[in-house]
């Protein structure tokens, strides 16, 4: 498959300060590629390296097989779109008149623009002032512009940051769907590990100068992922950190339907109970949730856990 954009012996840096080296990448279209790395290791540094926004310290990018530094910014912005994380929200400018300035290499086409704010749900942010949107809804213009410009490559540097948790899906989702639809490339940096190990089909991974290319599973099973973060081997980026909770002080029989199993064991393990042998609790989810406790012959019912919960900790103690 040909490359859109390829590096050879890249470094990049300031000042002669080398922040990343030897950068050899590759990006094809169609795939979407999260570049991951540690506060400071450089993600920004190379988006904008990538764009011609700064000079290599050594080595090339080449565009298409040709070299960036030999094309106009117009040649450039017919094929790479990019929102970067400085967002600015000129005064005066409506959401759609900025994203109408992304097509400065293209005819104008109002149609197109109206797509690409559609592309990522914000359509109905089209009449608004930029100094009018909140931060979440200025990133999805911000993107929208990138699209319209219709690049073969979108770089994106932390596009999901402002974005709420299901509007972070949403966009990721987008984001690849388009790559196929329209063999787009998209390279984005990202510091939710969730989002990129689930939706990138490879990831460019930075860790102490130098980057490795690879699936999110090879990077997380060859344990470079977690050394690159300076976490321990059997590091599991999808796990979260203990709940800080009380001592375990008893156990209960959980019947619990699976798909709300994990919060309620949450919920038991914040009071100090644990699944196991114990007096019956029985969790029913219908119109609303159920909670009901078998204890010495007698049944008690809660509608929210916690009540249940306040009961089973006053029988516990006697
Ligand atoms: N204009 C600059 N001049 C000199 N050094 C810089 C400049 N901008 C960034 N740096 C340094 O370059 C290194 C890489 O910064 P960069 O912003 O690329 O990291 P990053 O991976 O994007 O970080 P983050 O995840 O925190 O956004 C850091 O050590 C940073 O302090």
């Amino acid at each position: 498959m040909t490359d859109i954009l390829k590096t050879e012996n890249l470094s990049v840096g300031y000042g002669g300060r080398s922040v990343v080296s030897k950068i050899n990448l590759n990006l094809y279209p169609g795939e979407i590629v999260s570049l991951l790395g540690p506060n400071g290791s450089g993600k920004s540094t190379l988006l904008r390296t990538l764009l011609g926004l700064q000079s290599p310290l050594e080595g090339e990018v080449l565009l298409m097989d040709r070299p960036l530094n030999g094309l106009s910014p117009s040649q450039r912005a017919r094929l790479m779109g990019a929102a970067m994380s400085d967002r600015p929200r000129p005064w005066g400018l409506t959401a759609l008149e900025m994203v109408e300035q992304g097509r400065f290499s293209r005819q104008p086409d109002e149609m197109a623009c109206l797509n690409a704010l559609r592309d990522m749900d914000a359509l109905d942010l089209s009449d608004r002032f930029l100094t009018e949107l909140s931060d979440g809804e200025l990133q999805r213009v911000h993107i929208a512009r990138a699209l319209a410009q219709e690049p073969s490559l979108l770089l994106l540097d932390e596009p999901t940051s402002f974005l709420d948790q299901p509007r972070r899906v949403e966009v990721l989702r987008r984001l690849a769907d388009l790559a196929r639809e329209r063999d787009l490339s998209v390279l984005l940096s990202l510091h939710d590990l969730d989002l990129a190990l689930t939706f990138s089909h490879r990831c460019l991974l930075i860790g102490d100068g130098t980057l490795t290319s690879g699936t999110p599973e090879d990077l997380v099973l060859s344990g470079v992922l977690a050394t690159a973060y300076g976490q321990p081997r059997d590091w599991d980026p999808l796990g979260h950190p203990e709940l800080d909770c009380p001592p375990v002080l008893g156990e209960v029989d959980l019947n619990c339907p699976k798909p709300i199993y994990r919060w309620v064991v949450r919920g038991l393990r914040r009071r100090g109970f644990v699944p196991g042998v114990g007096p019956t609790l029985k969790v029913e989810d219908g119109e609303g949730t159920t909670f009901s406790l078998d204890m010495d012959g007698e049944t008690r019912v809660a509608y929210r856990l916690d009540d249940l919960l306040d009961m089973l900790l006053e029988v516990h103690r006697g």
